[in-house]
């Protein structure tokens, strides 16, 4: 099936015994909770459970490159711990002790791909541009530097519309980016595992 916006069909990826994380910033919430939920109903879709979700939030989009970074080194003490890992949240926590490993239960191995969500809406200056900019080599710097596909979930629209179309949200009926981001986290995720 030839397509010219958005990615055509591929096979379909067995993502049940996969780790995701989905790390979202806390601007135009209205917008990034439909992307959030776009990008879950793929990967359950896909096979993904629900205790291998790890959702973080940030403050906003330019802080998405330290918050992956952050969770991903976070997740792979997580595995180091022989099992006995801890939540990403408490190992994000700066009071958390790491020389005492908690017996709370957690997954075992680092995550598979993680998603990075946010919206930027151009404003009357420049300020877009830079974050934009900044985010998007941040972003990609960190999946090179660790080897885990971070999958862009940034949007950069210029009104309010467009970022509420492409959430799913609009009039025009198109659809909602999250659900591309899913799978392509399920698709990446897999293909680390090769
Ligand atoms: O996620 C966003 N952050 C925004 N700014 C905050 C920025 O991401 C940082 O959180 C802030 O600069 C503190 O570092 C936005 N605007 O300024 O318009 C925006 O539209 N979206």
């Amino acid at each position: 099936m030839t397509t010219i916006k958005g990615p055509g069909a591929a096979e379909t990826f067995d993502g049940s015994g996969l780790r995701i994380a989905i790390v979202h910033a806390r601007w135009n919430t209205a917008i990034i909770e439909n992307l959030v939920a776009g990008a879950k109903k793929s990967l359950f879709a896909a096979g993904v459970k629900e205790e291998n979700i790890t959702i973080q939030t940030v403050p906003g989009s330019y802080e998405l490159p330290i918050g992956v970074q952050r969770l991903y080194a976070a997740s792979q003490v997580q595995a180091s711990n022989t099992g006995e890992g801890i939540s990403a949240t408490d190992l994000l926590s700066s009071t958390t002790d790491l020389s005492k490993t908690p017996t709370a239960s957690a997954p075992k191995k680092p995550f598979d791909a993680i998603i990075a969500i946010g919206v930027l809406i151009k404003g009357a200056t420049m300020h877009f541009e830079y974050i934009a900019d900044a985010v998007s080599h941040g972003l990609m710097r960190v999946q090179l530097d660790t080897g885990v596909p971070v999958i862009f979930g940034l949007l950069t629209v210029l009104t309010e519309e467009q970022g509420l179309e492409r959430a799913g949200l609009g009039s025009s009926g198109m659809h909602n980016h999250g659900e591309d981001w899913g799978s392509a986290a399920v698709e990446l995720g897999v293909k680390r595992q090769d």
